[in-house]
């Protein structure tokens, strides 16, 4: 990629999209081409093709998919398998059939079996079963890798794709019921310090713009409760316990999203599908993990979150929802040895995203 070089972001608002768009800016990248959902919807085979065709795009960075936690993933079966599908098929095969120099597809580590030896390893696809809670998603994942692979071996196209662990930072998710863990225990903890401090204005303002549940402004202290409990920020006897989902034992790897927009500008800018084969006769598995190699416990975090924020109330521990995998770490060799590490470490991290929760209310 030179500075001047066509640049497509799909989801070039979402969490990683939206910090790819940054990055590459501040690299001096000026040619950059993006369309909102509502402009260009990439399930739509004819509007992407008629995008691609007029466009031209040189380079793509895939960042749009249907996204969301394991609840979501869970319930939305059907959308996660066929929005994910559509959307990789039409910018892949466009990407394709218009000449893309490189496009870099984003996964998802959970493409790795439930019970996989830990860390794991990019030859671990495939090898046993998918957790049940996102087996959809993954599947669309997969696809999406194998449909890289094989189209770099038909048709000598230079497609990458890397597989990301799960990820937070600006312009993250913080629906309470569709988010990942760590936007959701920042929202539920906030609150449940506001609740703590009698800061109604806080509690008001917070529902009111990032709604979990449309509450006016001037909505009665009855029924803010009412929509609290209902999310997992209960008040009992005037202490406060906030909802984890699970036994809060599984373990979650976690990269800041920025960091993610930096390993992907670098592998786009350093790496070509053909430095990512190990095998040229049965090319397979030459996806790019992408994380940190460092993990920590879901209960771990609710604290680390709780001491952050200075929230002194408790938590309690639903067992009635999903854990999900019980361990899913990266193996970050096969990346650490193209010289690219993380910078952001999870304290700084639960800090940068409170401040810029605050911020954005
Ligand atoms: N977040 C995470 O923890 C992880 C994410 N990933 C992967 O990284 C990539 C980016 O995820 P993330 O940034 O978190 O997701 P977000 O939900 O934050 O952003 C996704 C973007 O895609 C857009 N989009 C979704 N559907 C369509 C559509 N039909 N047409 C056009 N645009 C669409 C969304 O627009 P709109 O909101 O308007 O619909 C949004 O801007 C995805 O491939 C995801 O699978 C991988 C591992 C972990
Ligand atoms: C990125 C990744 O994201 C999804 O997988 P996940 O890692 O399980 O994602 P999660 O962030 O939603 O949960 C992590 C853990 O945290 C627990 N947990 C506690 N309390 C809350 C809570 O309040 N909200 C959420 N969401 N989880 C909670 C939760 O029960 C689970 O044990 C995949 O479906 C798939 O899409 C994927 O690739």
């Amino acid at each position: 990629m030179n500075k001047d070089s066509k640049i497509y972001i799909a989801g070039h608002r979402g969490l990683v999209g939206s910090a790819i768009l940054k990055n590459l800016k501040s690299k001096g990248y000026h040619n950059l081409v993006f369309k909102t959902h509502d402009e260009l919807d990439l399930t739509d085979t004819l509007q992407v093709a008629s995008f691609f065709k007029k466009e031209k795009p040189e380079y793509v960075f895939l960042a749009a998919a249907k996204v969301g936690g394991i609840v979501a993933n869970n319930v939305y079966r059907a959308d996660f398998i066929y929005d994910n599908l559509m959307i990789q098929n039409n910018v892949i095969h466009q990407s394709y059939k218009n000449g893309v120099k490189k496009l870099l597809f984003l996964g998802s580590t959970c493409i790795y079996p439930k019970n996989a030896p830990q860390p794991m390893l990019e030859d671990y696809l495939l090898t046993d079963v998918l957790e049940y809670t996102n087996e959809p998603y993954a599947i669309a994942k997969i696809a999406g890798i194998k449909m890289c692979e094989s189209y770099n071996i038909q048709y000598d196209s230079n497609f990458i794709s890397v597989m990301p662990t799960n990820l937070y930072g600006p312009n993250d998710n913080f629906d309470l019921e569709k988010s990942h863990v760590l936007p959701a225990l920042v929202r539920k903890i906030h609150l449940g310090k506001s609740l703590e401090n009698d800061n109604w204005d806080a509690i008001r303002k917070d529902l009111y713009h990032l709604p979990i549940e449309k509450t006016d402004g001037n909505a009665s202290k009855e029924k803010i409760l009412l929509v609290l409990n209902k999310h997992g920020i209960k008040k009992i006897d005037n202490k406060i316990s906030i909802e984890i989902w699970g036994s809060g034992k599984p373990m979650r790897e976690f990269l800041w999203s920025e960091d993610m927009a930096d390993a992907s500008v670098f592998i786009m800018e350093n790496r070509d599908f053909k430095d990512c084969i190990e095998d040229i006769k049965e090319i397979r598995n030459s996806h790019i993990n992408i994380g940190t190699g460092v993990d920590i416990s879901i209960k771990d975090l609710a604290y680390l979150i709780k001491k952050e924020i200075g929230f002194k109330g408790g938590f309690y521990f639903n067992i009635e929802k999903p854990d999900g995998t019980i361990k899913k770490l990266t193996d970050v060799s096969k990346l650490s040895s193209l010289g690219w590490v993380y910078r952001m470490g999870i304290k700084e991290g639960v800090s940068a995203l409170y401040n810029w929760y605050l911020k954005k209310k």
